[in-house]
Formats: structure tokens, sequence, C-alpha cells
């Protein structure tokens, strides 16, 4: 079943094309990484997923809940923890459901629930932003650059949050990652995105080795 179907989307910001007819798809419980360099269009596309831009040609369908991680986290740093959980199960002015469920699911969030989120460390605000996402009951996440100013050990943590929440809840995964190696490990299948289109798509495993993959992304060189 497709949850995200993104066909021939065009989106221009006052005369600049940023989105040049991109297609992009996201079925149930799958992983999908979107890489590409600085400026090639996917915040764009994240945020035409939730209907931030609009498109000027194509189409966005989206089957389902979605919540996104944005770009920079965007944590409430006044609210404690606690509260900023409750604002993403925010919906048409009822009250954010019980948070119990998310300290469940992200034990580390635990003993930080009564923290102003301004106080705590990037990882940790990055945790109470996915944390919030989950808040929603989503069948798709979508993170905008899970790993950015982050340290390997806080990343891999964050890492393994998500794979047991696609194990064992089904959560589909978009996601947005300017570190390719992780972003390949971590997911089944990939987009490489440049200049606004879609240049590359398949299985994680086989971008991984192919040489315009290794050579643009993963630190490798042409021979
Ligand atoms: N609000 C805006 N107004 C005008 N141009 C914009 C706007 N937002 C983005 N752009 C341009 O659209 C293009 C795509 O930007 P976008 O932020 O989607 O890229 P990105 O791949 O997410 O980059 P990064 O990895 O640096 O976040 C860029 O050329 C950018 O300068």
């Amino acid at each position: 079943m497709t949850l995200v179907d993104v066909s021939s989307l065009t989106v221009r910001y006052s005369g600049a094309t940023a989105l040049d007819g991109v297609s992009l798809s996201l079925d149930k419980s799958e992983m999908v990484a979107l890489i590409g360099a600085n400026g090639a269009g996917k915040s764009t596309l994240v945020k035409a997923l939730s209907g931030l831009v609009k498109a000027d040609a194509g189409r966005v369908t989206v089957d389902g809940r979605l919540a996104q991680v944005p770009e920079g986290r965007e944590v409430f740093a006044d609210l404690s923890v606690d509260d900023n959980l409750r604002l993403g199960g925010w919906r048409n002015g009822r009250r954010g459901r019980d948070t119990s469920a998310i300290y469940d699911l992200l034990p580390a969030l635990g003993p930080l629930r009564r923290r102003d989120a301004g106080t705590l460390s990037g990882g940790q605000q990055q945790m109470v932003a996915i944390g919030r996402a989950l808040m929603a009951r989503p069948d798709v996440l979508v993170i905008d650059e899970l790993s950015l100013g982050l340290a390997p050990l806080v990343v891999q943590s964050l890492v393994d949050h998500l794979r047991t929440l696609h194990r064992e809840r089904g959560l589909a995964l978009l996601l947005i990652e300017q570190n390719a190696r992780l972003a390949l490990s971590l997911c089944s299948r990939a987009y490489v995105m440049e200049a606004g289109r879609i240049v590359l798509v398949g299985d994680a495993a086989v971008l991984a080795s192919d040489e315009r993959v290794t050579a643009a992304y993963l630190g490798g060189h042409y021979e």
C-alpha cells in the first residue's frame, strides 16, 4: 500500500525552480532515504508533503497520517519536555493525549520530562522532536536531517530507536540526511536528488556501491 505518492512535482520560489518534476513514493512500513547536496531541494519536498509549499505542477498524495521532524528540531525552548510532547498530540483544539506511550518508546526522555526543552543537549532535543511527532500516531515519519550537529553515539541511539519503531510499530520513514552512509545503512531504498531533480533511485545497498554515489556522497573518488 502506497502511503506517499509524489508525482512530477514542480515547485518554484519567485522564479527559481526548487523542484523540477520530482516523483517519489513510499509504501507502508517502508524506510526510504532522500540524499543530496545543500540546495538540492530536499526541504522543499518535505514542505510540499505537508502542504507548506504549493505545487506549481504535479501532485502530492498522502494516504495516512504523516508527521514531521523539521530541520533544526524546533522544540519549544521554554516549555517542558512533557508540554512539548503534548503539543504534538494537539488536534482540532483538543488537548494532547497522554504522553506515557512516548516515554515507553523513548525511555531516555522519562527522566527529562519536567526539564525545559531549551536546556537539553542537541541529541535530547532531537529525541523530543521525534517524540512530539510520534504523538500524532503517524503512519509515516518524515525527518529532515536526523544527525545534524549530533555526536555519533547519540545518532546511533536515535537510529536504534527508529529501527525499533519500524520493527514493532510498522512505522514508515522518509529520512532526509546529509550523512549518506547513515541514510543508506538505515533505509532499504533511497533517492538521490540534485538541483531539484531525482537523479538516482533504487535499493539502498545497491546505491551504496554505485560509483556516482560513492564519489559524490560517500567520500570516494572516481578512478
Ligand atoms: N523560501 C525560499 N525562497 C526562495 N528560494 C528558496 C526558498 N527556500 C529554498 N529556496 C531555494 O530552493 C532550492 C532548494 O532548497 P531546499 O532548502 O529545498 O534544499 P535542501 O536540499 O533542503 O538544502 P539543505 O540541505 O541545504 O537544507 C535552493 O536553491 C534554495 O536556495
